[in-house]
């Protein structure tokens, strides 16, 4: 189908608006008037520079308050339209959005409302012009699609039909089932938008807190489907009112954007079945669902504190890479990089990629390019093993890797085997990494993990932490053996905040208590827990007097779900860098994010003196 996205939901100015919308891949776009009136360039020189970038002109918007008004209000009405349809032919567009009246002017009067939008549609006529009626879910008298195409039918114009922007119906909780009452004919045009579930004032909401689907909680595919089945085969265009696009790079808003069609597009074609479903519906290659965790690569100035700690919890050094500075240590199932030749790490350790292992390694970089991620150049040797990467929004590396498998070459092949033997303490495999996003990509990172690897989010959490409020999402797989972790990254307002991106890296032991013994025989830092939650753990929980005392005395943190129990600690930071240890106990699904804010503090207390002064980030 045809790809189209609004203006309005990018930022820049229109000639970068429509370079990064060009460079995406889409094939039109719908000209948001704001974007046209502000600018110098002439309604001929936006027509030609879409026309050069491959664009179709596919909409002119919005046109407001024209129907269902007294004559003289009409007559005005009717006289700003003619100026419109005057731009529009130079700017060679066919097709103008009326969108329903919020202006007092207006009366409830659905045979005037059809009668005068009649007369607008014979204007337009004259001038090759279609009018698409859109219900804003605030309109003063017209609220809903079925009201407005009843209006639409009485008018009875061939020019006029309807606009169906998918969050003024959802948002509503309008059924969108009776869509598929609609002739395809009189659905001139199909916007598309979420928006996460907020209980707020609608028209607030549509103009600062819509996202691309995918992003947030309404089923924009499942409206798509009802459309698809009138037969409708114009443009799937993004109409998205975001405060944080529109303070974002266009480029890259863009390219989440296209993301996010190619996934609804999927997404539909799940649903629908074979007889309505358009031949034209995209098709990417279908994700590779990884099935579980290869390695984590922290890149680090030098291996000393890292390779303290990780001994110190039971890993050992098992190999060096052939003629790179990696070091390879494990323990069991759990694979840790150790790299000291990334400029990353100049101001200390930062988690820089992530192995997964992948059925089909080849299979998953055609379907993160196909979703438009940047497919990373195999920098290697001539002897290497073949490696497939892919650059996530942050920054992550992401190879897809067959560990040991006879009939594919594996990463380990790179690595001289140390003489030293494998550890063989109680951690077992990488349990989450929890990544850090800038604040203003996280609905892209989330949307990512989720298209490109086909893994499932959780829930959005908001967690208070001393100096701010974090958000934290997980995106796992169904069986959870590739779970990450995604926290926005919070940029401190004021002198005393700390300023801080933390990764971290959590293993999963089978015997925590044994574990974080080890770990303290060998004099390593585990980050200090406060009495004051131990005392609150023993109120909210009675998990019995013996059990309660091995929690403190441990430092060890506790939650539970309905499937089961957890319990976990923090090794002191190093650089961005922390490990945590984890024990899943029954079918526990969590990631102990009641215990953030506890962890969160302590961090800062523990952080906060040395890292006042030395002010630098880069999210
Ligand atoms: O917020 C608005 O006014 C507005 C304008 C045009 C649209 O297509 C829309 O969905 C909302
Ligand atoms: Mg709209």
């Amino acid at each position: 189908m045809r790809r189209s996205i609004a203006t309005v939901s990018l930022s820049g100015s229109l000639p970068d608006k429509l370079t990064a919308i060009g460079a995406a891949g889409f094939d039109g776009v719908e000209i948001f008037e704001n974007d046209l009136v502000a600018g110098p360039m002439s309604p001929e020189e936006v027509r030609s520079r879409a026309a050069d970038l491959g664009l179709s002109i596919d909409l002119y918007q919005p046109f407001r308050d024209f129907e269902a008004v007294p004559p003289p209000v009409l007559a005005r009405n009717l006289r700003r339209a003619e100026h419109k349809f005057a731009v529009m032919e130079r700017l060679g567009a066919t097709c103008m959005l009326v969108c329903s009246s919020v202006s007092p002017d207006s009366v409830d009067d659905d045979a005037l409302a059809a009668e005068q939008l009649h007369a607008l549609a014979e204007r337009a006529a004259r001038h090759g012009i279609r009018i698409a009626y859109e219900a804003l879910a605030w309109g003063r008298h017209v609220s809903d699609y079925l009201h407005a195409w009843r209006i639409v039918r009485a008018a009875d114009h061939p020019n006029l039909g309807l606009c169906l922007d998918s969050f003024h119906i959802l948002a509503r909780d309008v059924d969108p089932y009776a869509i598929e009452t609609i002739p395809a004919e009189k659905i001139f045009f199909l916007q598309l938008a979420d928006a996460p579930a907020l209980p707020m004032d609608v028209l607030y909401w549509s103009r600062h807190y819509r996202c691309f689907p995918g992003q947030g909680d309404l089923d924009v595919a499942g409206l798509v489907g009802h459309v698809l089945r009138t037969g409708y085969d114009g443009p799937l265009s993004l109409e998205v009112f975001n405060d944080i696009f529109r303070q974002a790079a266009a480029m890259r808003t863009a390219q989440d954007a296209m993301r996010s069609l190619v996934a609804l597009e999927e997404a539909v074609d799940h649903r629908l079945d074979r007889t309505s479903r358009p031949a034209a519906l995209s098709k990417a290659p279908s994700p590779v669902v990884p099935s579980g965790f290869a390695f984590a690569e922290l890149a680090t100035p030098d291996t000393e504190a890292l390779g303290g700690l990780l001994t110190a919890l039971g890993f050992a050094r098992t190999g060096v890479h052939a003629h790179k500075p990696v070091e390879l240590w494990e323990q069991n199932e759990a694979r840790i990089l150790l790299n000291t030749g990334s400029p990353e790490s100049q101001d200390g350790p930062v988690l820089g990629a992530i192995g997964l292992e992948s059925p089909d390694p080849a299979a998953a970089v055609k379907r993160a390019e196909a979703l438009l991620a940047p497919v990373l150049p195999r920098l290697r040797a001539p002897e290497d093993v073949p490696l497939d990467a892919v650059a996530a929004p942050d920054g992550t590396e992401l190879f897809f890797c067959r560990t040991g498998h006879p009939d594919h070459p594996s990463w380990t092949g790179d690595f001289s085997q140390d003489p030293g033997e494998a550890g063989t303490g109680e951690i077992t495999h990488i349990d989450h990494v929890a990544l850090t996003q800038p604040w203003h990509h996280f609905d892209e990172a989330s949307l990512f993990y989720r298209s490109v690897l086909g893994l499932r989010p959780h829930e959005s959490l908001e967690l208070p932490d001393p100096y701010g409020l974090m958000r934290s999402r997980a995106v796992s797989t169904e069986d959870g053996r590739v779970r990450i972790a995604l926290n926005v990254a919070y940029v401190g307002a004021h002198d005393g905040a700390p300023d801080v991106a933390w990764q971290h890296l959590a293993l999963a032991s089978t015997d925590i208590v044994t574990t974080v013994r080890r770990l303290r025989d060998a004099g390593a830092a585990q980050l200090a827990i406060p009495d004051n939650y131990y005392d609150d753990l023993e109120a909210r929980y009675d998990l019995g007097a013996e059990r309660h005392r091995l929690l403190r005395e441990l430092g060890l943190l506790y939650d539970r779900d309905d499937h089961g129990e957890f319990l976990h600690f923090y090794t002191a930071t190093t650089g961005r860098v922390f490990l945590e240890v984890v024990q899943r106990l029954g079918g526990y699904r969590g990631y102990g994010a009641p215990n953030a804010p506890v962890r969160l503090a302590a961090q800062y207390a523990d952080q906060g003196g040395r890292r006042r002064g030395s002010r630098s980030r880069s999210s």
